[in-house]
Order: structure tokens, then sequence, then C-alpha cells
């Protein structure tokens, strides 16, 4: 029997306990339910109040435990609004699918007049053609007459709307019965939905929470300190992720982890450290502390297109570069917002960085050390022959970049994304996303902010 996937798209503006409810059941019926929060939408212009990245953190953290959902992130990350009919074709190849809609969707269905006959696109042909997984909403009867050709039948009674939730928050009314607990601390800490511009860090507390430890094998220190935060420990449920390591450990640990969503509270037991605490003031005081700061973190989204023409998506948390792969130096053509700023970079590679970057590769490339919350992000040259003089360039949160190998043959180049070797590549594509960030967490006296400041002011 063919695999049968639950298509459940949705503004998910934002994720709700109806919707995770709404999921489980799906998931004992199908063998998999592809959740799609949907980009910008012309019927739904609500969906911009918040930013992508913090809608896509929720749908994580609303739908990540559950065992058969997957939640799709494109729409999100390109901004975009894929149709059902796109949907369908994308994954039709993977399993057999099913479009899954609330009854509010094909009232007047009898009549070729439902919101999917009216508003979906190819709407009439899908409705003959296509399944769907149809559920029963409070609030709207549903008349057997409406049903569309292929269908299933979900019988729920799960109250609940988005629409409720926003007004709750918007109005500082209760939500905490309306979302799971990890979505709502997430709202919280940003003051998402309250009618006001969201935050990207906040003071907070990770007292009384329990958290997942990663080590550093190679690095004996933090091996030995995993003893001591043991009792914290719930592997099962953990509110944050604890690493014990250096920069390299944490970069590890978040390009492993980050889907999960959970704060990163680093403990030093490497050299610079630039993205762990102090261990010393964190054996200090009690654990885990009870004043700490968040802070949201954009990634680099990076499209590279290998030797042979295959493009490989990735996430860069500090930096993704080019670099010449023999003794040849790179002849490298680096194009900003599609504008060929730099036709011919003769060098020994380039870089792009984000400002929690900025203070590891691209520093000791010569660029200045940005503040984390800077809405900015830097594109660096590394031994940089011709034009003369030229270092790097300061970009703007908006911008996307693109490093173009002008001797592919004669000069071979090789990407790394966060120091990780991606094999020989053609060109690399990057921008910052709009739907992966990281929230890193630091003892609130030791913020990145100070770290920042040691660093300029020489302490
Ligand atoms: N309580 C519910 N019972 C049954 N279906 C629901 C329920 N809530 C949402 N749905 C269905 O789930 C899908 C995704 O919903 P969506 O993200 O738009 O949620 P919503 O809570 O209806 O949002 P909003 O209130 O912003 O319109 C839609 O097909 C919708 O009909
Ligand atoms: O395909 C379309 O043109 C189309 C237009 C509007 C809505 N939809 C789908 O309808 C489903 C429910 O949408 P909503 O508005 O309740 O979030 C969801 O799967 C959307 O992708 C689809």
């Amino acid at each position: 029997m063919a695999r049968r996937m639950a298509l459940f798209g949705g503004s998910f503006n934002p994720p709700g306990l109806h919707h995770l409810r709404i999921a489980e059941v799906l998931a004992r019926e199908f063998d998999e339910v592809r959740i799609v929060p949907c980009g910008p939408r012309p019927d739904k212009p609500e969906v911009n109040s918040v930013p992508s990245a913090f809608r896509a953190a929720l749908c994580d953290l609303t739908f990540g435990c559950l065992k058969g959902a997957v939640v799709d992130l494109f729409d999100l990350e390109q901004d975009t609004f894929t149709r059902n009919h796109a949907l369908e074709e994308r994954y039709q190849a993977e399993a057999e699918v099913w479009h899954v809609v609330g009854a509010d969707w094909i009232e007047g269905g009898a009549q070729h007049r439902s919101a999917i006959h009216t508003g979906w696109e190819k709407g009439p042909e899908l409705w003959q053609r296509s399944r769907f997984a149809i559920l029963t909403r409070p609030g709207h009867t549903m008349d057997a007459a409406d049903l569309p050709p292929n269908h299933v039948l979900i019988p729920l009674e799960i109250p609940g709307s988005s629409t409720l939730i926003r007004d709750s928050l918007l109005h500082r009314r209760a939500a905490d019965h309306l979302l799971t607990k990890k979505a709502h601390r997430y709202i919280n800490r940003y003051g998402l939905y309250r009618g006001t511009n969201p935050a990207t860090w906040s003071r907070g507390t990770l007292e009384d929470l329990k958290c997942m430890i990663q080590t550093d094998p190679r690095n004996g220190k933090s091996v030995n300190w995993r003893d001591k935060f043991q009792p914290h420990v719930n592997e099962d449920a953990p509110d944050f992720i604890l690493t014990l390591g250096g920069d390299g450990a944490m970069l590890r640990c978040i390009r492993e982890y980050w889907r999960k969503r959970l704060p990163f509270f680093g403990v030093n037991a490497g050299h610079v450290g630039f993205l762990m605490n102090a261990p010393d003031q964190v054996f200090e005081q009690s654990f885990p502390p009870t004043e700490v700061i968040f802070r949201q973190l954009p990634q680099i989204y990076i499209e590279m297109e290998t030797e042979t023409g295959e493009i490989i998506q990735d996430y860069a948390f500090n930096d993704a570069w080019v670099e010449r792969s023999t003794s040849q130096s790179a002849w490298l053509e680096v194009k900003v917002n599609g504008i060929s700023r730099l036709p011919k970079l003769v060098s020994d590679g380039a870089l792009v960085s984000t400002a929690a970057g900025s203070t590891a590769y691209a520093r000791a490339m010569g660029a200045s050390p940005l503040l984390a919350d800077t809405p900015a992000w830097l594109l660096v040259g590394s031994n940089v022959l011709e034009p003369a003089h030229w270092k790097s360039a300061l970009l703007s949160s908006d911008t996307s970049v693109e490093i173009l190998n002008l001797e592919c043959d004669k000069r071979p180049t090789t990407a790394y994304v966060d120091g990780v070797s991606q094999g020989a590549v053609r060109s690399i594509r990057a921008r910052l996303s709009r739907a992966a960030a990281v929230e890193l967490v630091f003892l609130a006296n030791r913020d990145m902010a100070e770290k920042i400041a040691g660093i300029q002011f020489m302490r």
C-alpha cells in the first residue's frame, strides 16, 4: 500500500495546542504529517505581522516532538506561498498526498462555491481529482453533500483558533492554555503578538529548568564537567541545551540541534569561548542561573553550486567561505544584490559572516567585530591581491551575496560552512535566513555585548 501523507498547510500564526491536537490525530491516521506554514499570502495579510523566523521557530517548537510530523520551512525561508496544487506535485513522488482542511473550507461544496473552489488556485480541478482529509470543526456545521469526491472525514471536537490566541496575547489575557509550554515561553521571551515590534533579545531565567548536555569528547575538561550538571538533566524533555566545550563544540552542537529550537547555554572549556559563558562565573552561582540574557541570532542561508551543477542548501551560524583548493590564487566575482561589485577578486578566498560570527574568522581577516544584535552582516576578502586595498564590506540584513569562481578548471575552490568542508564549488549564494535562527544564553552580567566591549577596548 502507498505511503499516505497528510499535507497540513496553514498560517499557524501562531501554532496552538488546537493545531497540535489535530496533528496528533492525523499522525495516527497517516504515515506522515507534513506541516507547511505558509509565507506571505494575499488572503491572509496578518501573517506578515510577525517575522518568519519567529513563526518558523514556533512551528518547530509546537510540532517538533510529534513522531511522524515533519515541518517544511520552505515557504518561510523563500518568502513565498506555495499553492496546494504545487505542494501536491512536490510531494507526490514520496507519498499519496491528502490535503488537510477544516470543515470551514468545504462549506458550499455541493454548489461548487466552497472556499477551495473560489480561493485556491486550480481549486475546481483539485476538488475533482485530489484527495482531501476533512476535519470537522466546532462552530461549522458540515453537510455531507458538500464533501469533495475523494475524501476521508476526520471527526474532531477541538475548539480553538489562532485568531483567539492572537487576540488573547494582544489584550494581555492568559494564553497558556492555548499554546504548548515551550511556544508560550518563546512568545513571552520576544514579546510576540503584542502589537509592538518583537525584541531580538530579552532578560529571563533558566532557574528550575532541565537540560540535555553535549560535551566535546576530545576535550577532557568538558567531559569531566558533565557529572557536575547531571542533576539538572532531563534528556527526554529538555528546556535548554548545555554545551560544554569551546566555540567549535558550540558550532557543531548548533549544526546538529538547532531545529530543536531550544536555547543553547555554553560553558567554555576551550580557548576563546566567544559563544560561551566563562566557567568560573558559572560555577560561582547556583545552576541553572537565575538571571540570563536570551539572544535570538539569525543564521546565514546558503546555496552552493557544486562542480557538477548540483545545488546544495545549508545554514551557517558563524560564517561560510570559499577558498582556493590549490596553490593558485582564486579568481572570484562578487555580486551584491545581483550587481557585480567586485568583477575580479584575486585572493585566497572570500567569507560571509553573521554579526555573531564576526569575532571569529572575519575579525582575523581584518573586519571589525559587530555587536550580536547589529542588523547587519559582513563580506570579507582573505589575503586580497586585487583590487588593491579592498578588505571587507558591511551588508544590510536584506542583502544577498553571490561569490562565483571565474576559473573553475584552473583555479578550483572549496566551500566551508562553519568550518566544515563542503567540497569543490563553482559558486555560493548567501543571505541572512528568514527561517533559521538560534538562541544563545548568557549570564546577565557577562553577555555578548560585554565581550565585544572587551575586544574593542582591549580588556
Ligand atoms: N479547531 C480546529 N478544528 C478543525 N480544524 C481546524 C481548527 N483550527 C484550524 N483548523 C484547520 O487547520 C488548517 C490550518 O489552520 P490555520 O493555521 O489557518 O489555523 P486557524 O487557527 O484557523 O488560524 P486563524 O484563526 O488565524 O485563521 C485549516 O485548514 C483550518 O481550517
Ligand atoms: O492553493 C491555494 O491557492 C490556496 C489558497 C488559500 C489557502 N490554501 C490552503 O488552505 C489550507 C488552509 O489555509 P488557512 O487559511 O486556514 O491557513 C492551507 O493548506 C493552505 O495552503 C491554498
